[in-house]
């Protein structure tokens, strides 16, 4: 009998099925994206909101982006830690800011204002795969999973919002195999809508 699939062996498997995407079809599903997390109202309630740019073949966010910046939002986006310990800080984007490229290559910004997680309203996430109950994998450097460790202990109105943001193709049929640090979407955002999760309290 076939052993279930290591979530590294899912992992390429779904990188395999993003990077196909044609450009055309790329470009035309970011701003699909876009207009489905606009119309879900979310951005209307909250303001203080956590993006990321897109690194490779990820779904652009670019135009969610510059949309929430019109609407007077304020955008964070994610920088590594320096030195010890992996959780993220969050950069407010503002004008006259540094950037530079972290060790993976992804542009991060430097201004004068940072936060961590759990002061974010919600946290646009980028993800390789995704479940139908709302469990994510990603590029396995455990980043986010460290930056929202204290969610396990998770009361309802605890902070951020998670929504995971990614191709429709990238869903995975069944269940993610789940470690015991994995902390669950309240959302999943592709170009085909926006789908919210009851996120089970433990
Ligand atoms: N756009 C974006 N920003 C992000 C993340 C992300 O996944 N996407 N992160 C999420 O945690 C953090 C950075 N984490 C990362 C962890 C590993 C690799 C990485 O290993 N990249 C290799 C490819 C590895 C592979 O194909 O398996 C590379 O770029 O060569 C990149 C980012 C913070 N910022
Ligand atoms: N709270 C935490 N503090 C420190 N390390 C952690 C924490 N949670 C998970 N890790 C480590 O991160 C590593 C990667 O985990 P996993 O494969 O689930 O990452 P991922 O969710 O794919 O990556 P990312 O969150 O960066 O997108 C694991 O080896 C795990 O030990």
């Amino acid at each position: 009998m076939n052993s279930p699939p290591t979530k590294s062996e899912l992992r390429s498997q779904m990188l395999k099925c993003r990077r196909a995407l044609t450009p055309v079809y790329r470009k035309q599903a970011a701003k699909q994206m876009s207009v489905h997390a606009l119309r879900s109202h979310l951005a209307l309630r909250y303001h203080h909101i956590g993006l990321y740019l897109p690194h490779g073949p990820e779904i652009s966010t670019v135009p969610l982006m510059n949309a929430l910046l019109a609407l007077g939002k304020t955008v964070y986006l994610p920088a590594l830690p320096f030195g010890q310990g992996k959780q993220l800080w969050f950069h407010r984007i503002e004008a006259n800011q540094g950037w530079y490229l972290n060790k993976f290559g992804i542009p991060e910004n430097r201004g004068t204002q940072r936060i961590r997680a759990r002061q974010l309203d919600v946290l646009f996430m980028p993800l390789v795969g995704f479940d139908d109950a709302g469990s994510r994998i990603g590029m396995g450097g455990g980043y986010y999973d460290a930056s929202l460790a204290y969610l396990h202990r998770r009361h309802a109105h605890l902070k951020p919002y998670l929504i995971g943001v990614a191709f429709a193709c990238q869903h995975i049929a069944g269940t993610l195999p789940h470690d015991s640090w994995d902390v669950p979407l309240n959302a999943i955002l592709t170009e085909q809508g926006l789908r919210r999760f009851v996120v089970k309290k433990p």
